[in-house]
């Protein structure tokens, strides 16, 4: 399995079974890709999320029906409660070229990460699907231990940029970022006065 970061806009993500589970992987992608939910009925979860519905009774459909379907998507979720129904899908997403993802059954060629999110970074988690319990358990981890990681990659961009005008020596750039990374009063700062941390950055390691 290889880690990617994608950009889904505009791609279509189908996800077939609108139960509880069919409604996470579906807030998954809704703020990004153009989400359709294929059930034959729909969590109360999926209210508020903007995505389509299509009622079906997929043990109805034939291959064809269910290749149809499939015809223009991105990426399909099978979240049925139906294993072997799950595993038909991902055999007509191999066939049509669209990546697939099981949520009961055979393993897809995708698996869908706990993930920790600022508006500076990203982490995706996975367990390789052993354990999703301990891929969740690492994320409250991360989002308990790293609250301000924000505000330091903010500190870092900045400091950054100052070092490429006064450092010309890379090597004495990347020692001056580490230490600010590792200064535990500049961390504690951060969480409450950003001006401050700043500050602290500048005076011990800028004019030092
Ligand atoms: C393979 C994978 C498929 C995929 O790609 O979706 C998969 C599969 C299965 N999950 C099961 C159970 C649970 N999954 C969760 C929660 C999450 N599951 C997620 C991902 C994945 N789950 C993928 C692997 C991820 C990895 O590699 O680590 C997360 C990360 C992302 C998301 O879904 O949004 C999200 C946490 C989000 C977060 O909070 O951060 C909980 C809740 C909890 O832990 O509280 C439980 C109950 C506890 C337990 O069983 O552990 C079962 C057994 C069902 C049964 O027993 O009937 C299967 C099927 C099987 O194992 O066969
Ligand atoms: N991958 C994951 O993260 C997890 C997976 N699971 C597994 O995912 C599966 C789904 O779990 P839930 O959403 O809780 O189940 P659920 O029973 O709440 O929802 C299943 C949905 O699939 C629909 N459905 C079932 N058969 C259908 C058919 N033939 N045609 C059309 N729609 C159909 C139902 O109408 C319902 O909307 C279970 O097998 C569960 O063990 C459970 C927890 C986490």
């Amino acid at each position: 399995m290889i880690p990617l970061m994608l950009d889904l806009t505009g791609r279509r993500v189908l996800i077939f079974g609108g139960g509880g589970v069919g409604a996470r992987k579906a807030a998954f992608f809704e703020h990004e890709a153009e989400v359709t939910v294929i059930s034959r009925s729909f969590s109360p979860d999926l209210d508020g999320l903007t995505v389509r519905r299509q009622e079906a009774d997929l043990s109805d459909l034939s291959d064809e029906a269910l290749g149809f379907l499939l015809a223009g998507a991105f990426l399909a979720v099978a979240a049925t409660p139906d294993p072997s129904l799950n595993d038909r899908i991902g055999r007509l997403c191999a066939e049509a070229g669209v990546l697939f993802n099981n949520a009961a059954g055979e393993p897809g060629d995708v698996i869908i990460p706990s993930v920790v999110r600022g508006s500076r970074y990203l982490v995706a988690i996975s367990t390789h699907g052993k354990s999703p319990a301990v891929s969740r358990y690492l994320r409250t981890r991360l989002e308990a231990d790293y609250a301000d990681l924000d505000k330091m990659i903010e500190l870092q961009e900045e400091v950054r940029s100052m070092l490429r005008e006064t450092e010309p020596a890379q090597a004495q750039r990347s020692r001056i970022l580490w230490k600010i990374l590792l200064d535990d009063e500049i961390r504690a700062a951060l969480a409450t006065d950003y001006g401050r941390a700043r500050a602290l950055a500048i005076e011990r390691y800028l004019h030092a």
